[in-house]
């Protein structure tokens, strides 16, 4: 096993190059005249993040691997624009920071925390389009790095500006989280590397070749396929990934994306993310994917994300209940022990915002008894995020 920081880029490129690649979930403003000029402008403005924070976050996430410490992983589904105002990052902040003190308080560990901010601007979506109340047919919200939330046809008409807006915005977001550097350590970011076309001219070499858009870089349920530029350009970065793991998801797929994302054994390097759903963790659905990455002799970071898997669709509103998330940590814990690997990271949507997205128990039809629309998924806000924290403490019962 190789310690963070020991390997090179990897040059063996089994697919070929990456910009040969097909990328899932890209937007469709494909041949925008104003693409070439954004891209090469991109390249030259400031990284975000710099090496050495990379290394720090791999030296300490695979403290978490073996066990001396616990992840928390948490933030908005979406991140506006508007969410770079700086009461709005010092409120995320600041709840983020008493969730992850108290789950070091209830394990009597350390807790990373990685945020799930500065960058976190760009959605992969079902279905292309979305059907308003009214008839009316609008391509559907992709994160405001792409187009706008608001249902008009112009705010959702793709717009590659909007890249160097999310660059501004994220750069913003880091300088207000700077002074709340504490032993000596960055406050960690992390978003989903879903868009190409500002990841690629984002990638910058100094010892190894990085992403310079964020510490941790997560690649999506349905971007994850082997073959697909996610993989392949994540693969030659030194940086933390993460991949989404859903429940179609294989023994065979795990094995390959572990053997593509860290063919050396690296320490620090791959976070699992399983988001398979509360009924497929039940019925054992971690297990046989456990148990291959422990054959594999990899080391990983098992995350759960009780949300993505737990989404339903009621009164034409996405909400998420509580229960649902309980019985999938509750699973995941179990599954991961089972078969020797560590229960070691919480992956959460949350927001300091007094929101009703999430829920006990089916809501009614009542006025005050309805769901808020969120901007994308179903965030928890803060007391339902505390009351998940202190759940998954109960679970890994430490
Ligand atoms: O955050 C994740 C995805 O973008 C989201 O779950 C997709 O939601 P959709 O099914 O409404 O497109
Ligand atoms: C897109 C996301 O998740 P998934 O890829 O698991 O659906 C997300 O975390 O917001
Ligand atoms: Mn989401």
């Amino acid at each position: 096993m190789r310690s963070p920081g020991a390997g090179a880029p990897d040059t063996a490129e089994p697919y070929g190059n990456p910009r040969g690649l097909a990328a899932a979930q890209q937007p469709s403003w494909g041949d925008h005249p104003g693409l070439p000029e954004i891209r090469e402008r991109l390249a030259e403005l400031p990284a975000l993040v710099t090496p050495s924070e990379v290394s720090t976050l791999r030296e300490l996430l695979a403290r978490v691997e073996s066990g001396a410490a616990y992840l928390l992983h948490v933030g908005e589904c979406a991140e506006t624009f508007a969410m770079a105002d700086g009461a709005h990052v010092d409120a995320r902040s600041a709840l983020y920071r008493k969730l992850a003190g108290r789950l070091s308080e209830r394990t009597g560990r350390p807790v990373v925390l990685v945020a799930r901010m500065a960058g976190q601007h760009a959605k992969p979506r079902s279905r292309p389009l979305e059907c308003l109340a009214d008839g009316t047919v609008l391509p559907v919200y992709r994160g405001d790095a792409v187009n706008g939330l608001e249902a008009t046809a112009v705010a959702r008409a793709p717009e590659p500006c909007r890249l160097l807006t999310s660059h501004a915005r994220s750069q913003e977001t880091l300088a207000r989280l700077a002074p709340q550097r504490h032993d000596g350590h960055p406050v960690f970011v992390s978003h989903e590397a879903l868009l190409r076309d500002y990841e690629e001219p984002m990638t910058r070499e100094a010892d190894h070749r990085y992403a310079g858009s964020g510490h941790l870089v997560w690649i999506g349920e349905r971007t994850r396929k082997l073959t697909d530029w996610h993989v392949q350009w994540a693969s030659r970065l030194h940086n933390p990934i993460g991949v989404k793991l859903g429940p179609g998801t294989t023994d065979r797929d795990v094995v390959d994306l572990v053997r593509a994302l860290n063919p050396r054994h690296e320490t620090g390097r791959l976070s699992l993310i399983a988001r398979t759903g509360a009924a497929a963790a039940a019925a054992g659905g971690l297990d046989p994917l456990v148990s291959a990455v422990a054959g594999s002799g990899s080391p990983v970071l098992w995350q759960c994300d009780p949300m993505h898997g737990n989404t339903r669709t009621h009164n034409g509103e996405k909400l998420r209940l509580l229960p649902d998330l309980r019985a999938e940590i509750s699973s995941f814990v179990t599954s991961v022990r089972r078969h020797g690997g560590h229960p070691g990271g919480l992956h959460l949507e949350v927001t300091p915002e007094a929101v009703r997205e999430c829920h006990e128990s089916l809501p009614g039809r009542t006025p005050d008894s309805g769901t808020d629309a969120p901007p994308c998924d179903p965030r928890l806000n803060p007391a339902q995020a505390m009351e998940i924290v202190e759940h998954f403490a109960d679970a890994v019962g430490v």
